[in-house]
């Protein structure tokens, strides 16, 4: 008989059951006449305390408890991508249909469309060694990714059985496998995982590769490795969204996850409208054939919200066991947050800072842990990078949510209320900003694109430090008693920031490859070096500036790569020119 429990206390998301004895910890239940979907968040013997991931209206003291028998868990199978999903992973384009713009609570879809029709590869044979991560069959899922249908991480033994290629639908038996104690067991297209567990990887590697995500401010200068840790951090307006967005469009990732985690409801929309009209600039297919949106807003039941981040990161690590290289968008971990203090709130526990409860740190660890550059129990390599958005109130650093993100993340992009206001996009402050992954890929940028690469970064950075200290002056007595030297530095800082760091993400500079940056950045500081020499030697700096192929450097960004790569040679002959003349004819003026 179906074990069954009784609603003693309803406080918003938040129920308390009796009759819970034979429940476990992180059980699934069906709550309510209703069948809501929840969660055990805490059992005292025979009381267990149940999030409940839908609207508690209604529901009343005294109506049933259900087992599930499993914890919170999602289906992994071909399907997902171009798939929209709420926070428990339910699809909504299947709910729409089911049950319409409203999501009807208690409704019960699949979530691997289970009338859908895969063209299946075998890539094993009976007699085979199965072991987890074994590649059973593949499916091409869009245009973009080939799904692997893989043996789950505790099953092992010898393949007995292997479906031949052909159209089958995703519940179909593809392989068996005859374990050590002569048992068969099923694989079908579709595995079940508990969200709450990371999926396993055979072992951990040191993040060496950058993952390109065709910003200047982020490849340039603080850089995030594939497998590596991010938070943008931004108060109102800053960017938060348009840099996620940026992300999961142009970075060099096979999947993006993304998933928008009670942020307004329009603001959602506007993800689900515009991400499906989103073109994958390396193929010209549509972004969303490798990418899985988990949609959470926030006036959606706030369990769910605490439950999608967890939703985002196995769908993520699922794509990472198959050898991809997987982003993960969190907008905004803040939101997310902020679920957990109300559902704590509801349960009465002893709140820490400013209200959130007190393993509000060890679980943002948990999450950002699940990110890494793996070797897969198949032996392939895979990734999984997250990038969390945090949205401080009022914009505060010091506030828990951004103080306890920065001890775990490693790539810090601080958004400058400032430099948005005067439209400097993305407004990634240059100085508050910082990356660990630096020296790890290095090596990788000066493989790939320059040798010089560490050493061009470091100097820019040296200028625009000391262009930070200069301005402390210039605020203090104006800009007219600073010597030369320091003029020439202010306006090298100037075209950097403008020239290269500036980088609109609605135009044609929207992508730019590392080595389109790497070319802006060397020609501005071969400006300043030629022009410092020149300086030195007593030339104003008023004349050097004056040329148009030194004004021009600013507008370098606004050609493609191509272009620059074509005209740099002629540019460099020009600024040359133009120097060594204005150079020489006032040395020899000052001669005569
Ligand atoms: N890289 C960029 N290029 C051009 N414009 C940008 C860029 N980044 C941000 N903007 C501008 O700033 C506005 C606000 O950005 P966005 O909505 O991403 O901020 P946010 O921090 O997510 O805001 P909220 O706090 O409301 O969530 C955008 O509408 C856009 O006009």
């Amino acid at each position: 008989m179906e074990k069954q429990g009784v609603i003693t206390l309803i406080n918003g998301p938040v129920v308390t059951a009796r009759g819970m004895r034979e429940f476990a910890m992180h059980e699934m239940v069906y709550v309510g006449d209703l069948r809501l979907m929840g969660e055990i968040i805490r059992i005292d013997e025979d009381e267990a305390t149940i999030q409940v991931y839908e609207d508690t209206q209604g529901l009343k003291v005294a109506e049933p408890v259900f087992g599930r028998g499993e914890p919170l868990s999602i289906a992994l199978g071909p399907g997902l991508l171009g798939n929209i999903f709420d926070g428990v992973g339910r699809p909504l384009g299947a709910v729409y249909e089911k049950g319409g713009i409203f999501i009807p609570r208690g409704i019960k879809v699949p979530q691997i469309d289970p009338d859908k029709l895969w063209e299946l590869e075998p890539a094993v044979k009976i007699g085979d060694v199965a072991t987890p991560g074994t590649v059973v069959a593949t499916v091409k899922e869009t245009p973009l990714v080939v799904h692997k249908i893989m043996v789950p991480p505790a099953v092992e033994g010898e393949f007995t059985f292997v479906l031949p290629k052909g159209t089958y639908k995703a519940d179909v038996v593809v392989a068996k496998v005859r374990d050590n104690r002569g048992q068969e067991i099923e694989i079908t297209m579709v595995q079940r995982w508990p969200v709450r567990v990371p999926r396993p990887c055979r072992e951990h590697l040191t993040p060496k590769e950058p993952l390109i995500t065709g910003q200047r401010v982020i490849d340039g200068f603080f850089p995030i490795a594939k497998g590596g840790v991010a938070a943008i951090p931004g108060g109102f307006g800053t960017g938060k969204t348009v840099t996620q967005h940026q992300l999961a469009k142009w970075s060099e990732a096979t999947v993006v996850v993304y998933i928008g985690c009670g942020e307004r409801g329009n603001e959602m929309t506007e993800v689900l409208e515009e991400f499906p009209e989103l073109e994958d600039p390396r193929s010209g297919r549509p972004l969303m054939e490798r990418t899985i949106l988990v949609a959470n807003t926030s006036n959606m039941p706030v369990a769910a919200r605490e439950a999608s981040i967890y939703t985002g990161i196995t769908l993520a690590e699922y794509y990472r066991d198959m050898g991809y290289d997987v982003a993960v968008m969190a907008d905004s971990t803040s939101r997310w947050a902020e679920a957990l203090r109300e559902i704590s709130g509801r349960m009465e526990e002893i709140p820490a800072e400013e209200g959130f409860p007190a393993y509000l740190p060890s679980r943002l660890a948990e999450f950002y842990e699940r990110a890494g550059r793996v070797v897969t129990l198949n032996g392939d390599m895979g990734s999984v990078t997250i990038i969390g958005a945090v949205s401080p109130p009022g914009g505060d650093f010091t506030e828990p949510v951004t103080r306890h993100t920065k001890r775990f993340v490693r790539c810090f992009w601080a958004l400058d209320k400032s430099l948005a206001n005067a439209r400097h996009f993305p407004a990634i402050n240059w100085v508050d900003s910082y990356s660990e992954y630096v020296g790890e890929v290095e090596d990788w940028f000066s493989l790939n694109v320059d040798s010089g690469w560490g050493a061009l970064r470091n100097r820019a950075k040296e200028l625009l430090a000391e262009d930070e200290r200069i301005q402390q002056v210039v605020r203090l007595v104006g800009e007219d008693v600073l010597p030369d030297g320091e003029r020439l530095i202010t306006f090298t800082a100037y075209l950097i920031k403008n020239g290269y760091l500036q980088q609109g993400a609605f135009g044609p500079d929207s992508y730019s490859p590392p080595s389109k940056g790497f070319a802006i950045l060397s020609l501005i500081m071969y400006f300043y070096d030629k022009a410092l020499a020149l300086v030195r030697q007593g030339v104003p700096f008023s004349l050097l500036r004056s040329g148009d192929v030194v004004t021009n450097l600013v507008h370098l960004k606004e050609l493609s790569a191509e272009e620059l790569e074509v005209q740099l040679p002629k540019i460099r002959q020009d600024l040359d020119t133009f120097l060594e003349k204005t150079g020489s004819e006032r040395l020899a003026a000052r001669g005569r």
